[in-house]
């Protein structure tokens, strides 16, 4: 049988880089052969999009969290590469990056992998990567559980977002007080390499706090007894989702159709901050704007905290529509209806009054209420 093919999980709650970290080691020749599963809550995938300039090597498993309702597909996935490369229809598969939604309990997806009588003996589990976010990882810990087990479970830990005022100098015995052991490398400056991060010891519970052994022990005896239906405490989902999740975090998608006006825009998510700024978990959108249809802007905000809109040298596929997921906890349905409503409806006459909203007390906090040509 040949060597096992090293797999990575890279995990971290909603917006904390993963996607921005794989892109930049993916430029890393070491890591050429590396195939990548992308997995996204919302319903509208976007990361496959954003992920380097070619689709080659990246895959993408529909919408729903990969702990959930689609782990059968992850292992489906999995033993269909290692199908393709046996029957040479893929010439390498030096190693397999695993990119969960950041609101993905890490156990189950672990075990799927560790108990699989099959992909267990052809993956070897190199390693869990988490990503943490500086600015909002203190209330993210406390809130959300998934972000708790996240940070127990990792091997490595890559500290992100310390670049801005708001990065929190406490998160860092946070970290520890969850993951005694764990590098914590920090992505600003000399960002960590494909080196530091991969090919780590193989995936061990030594060294993690206990709670980690009794999680993979609590996902073990579930995934025996259910086979994994989702028959323990999730939710069933009423609206777009059927997972784990708290019932109270939903996923929803505004698309809008014809260009919108950057001032227009920048009006639109001003008031998304500060009419829903507790319910907001995760925005992220590809936008058409009038001044440069053919050059998408990706909107990003984690939480409360609005990251400057990037542009993309073109889009990345055939679909032009300018689509926004967003990720909210809480939000009540009107509202919902009313920021869809308000974004596919738009005018699409640019006023040009970027400059009245810069100076607005309202705008966002990290925006300046300017984009980059
Ligand atoms: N200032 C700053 N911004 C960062 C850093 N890392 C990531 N970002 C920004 O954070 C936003 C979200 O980054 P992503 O890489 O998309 O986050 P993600 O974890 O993949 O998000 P999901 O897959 O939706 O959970 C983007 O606008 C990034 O540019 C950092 O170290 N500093």
């Amino acid at each position: 049988m040949k060597p096992p093919v090293p797999l990575t999980v890279l995990t971290g709650f909603l917006g904390a880089g993963k996607t921005t970290l794989l892109n930049r080691l993916l430029q890393d020749p070491a890591l050429a052969g590396t195939a990548v599963i992308i997995n996204e809550f919302g319903d509208v995938g976007l990361d496959h999009l954003l992920v380097g300039e070619s689709e080659d090597g990246i895959i993408e498993l529909s919408s729903g969290c990969l702990c959930c309702t689609i782990r059968g597909q992850l292992a489906t996935t999995l033993e269909a590469l290692l199908r393709a490369l046996d029957n040479k229809r893929i010439a390498r598969l030096d190693r397999v990056v695993i990119e969960t939604t950041g609101l993905a309990d890490p156990a189950p997806v672990l075990q799927s992998v560790l108990l699989h009588p099959y992909l267990s003996l052809r993956y070897r589990l190199d390693g869990v990567v988490t990503v943490v976010d500086a600015v909002n990882a203190m209330k993210t810990i406390a809130a959300h559980d998934e972000a708790a087990r996240q940070i127990a479970v990792a091997d490595r830990i890559v500290l992100t977002k310390t670049d801005l005022p708001a990065a929190d100098p406490a998160v860092n015995d946070a970290i520890r007080a969850l993951n005694p052991s764990a590098p914590i490398l920090a992505a600003v400056g000399d960002a960590p390499t494909a080196a530091q991060l991969f090919d780590s010891q193989p995936f061990a519970i030594a060294g993690k706090i206990a709670a980690v052994e009794d999680w993979l022990a609590a996902e073990a005896h579930d995934h025996h007894a259910h086979d994994h239906d989702h028959a323990h405490g999730h939710d069933h989902g009423a609206r777009h989702d059927v997972s784990r999740h708290d019932a109270r975090i939903r996923t929803f998608t505004a698309i809008r159709t014809t260009p919108i006006g950057r001032a227009s825009l920048e009006s639109f998510l001003e008031r998304l901050a500060r009419n829903h700024s507790s319910h907001l978990l995760r925005v992220k959108g590809l936008v058409q704007t009038v001044d440069d249809r053919d050059r998408p802007l990706v909107v990003q905000a984690a939480q409360t905290v609005f990251h400057p809109p990037e542009r993309l040298p073109a889009w990345p596929s055939e679909d032009h529509r300018s689509r926004l997921v967003l990720i909210v906890i809480d939000l009540p349905e009107e509202a919902e209806a009313a920021i869809v409503a308000s974004f596919s409806s738009l005018p699409s006459i640019d006023h040009a009054d970027a400059e009245t909203l810069a100076d607005n007390p309202l705008a966002i906090a990290g925006f300046s209420g300017r984009f980059a040509r």
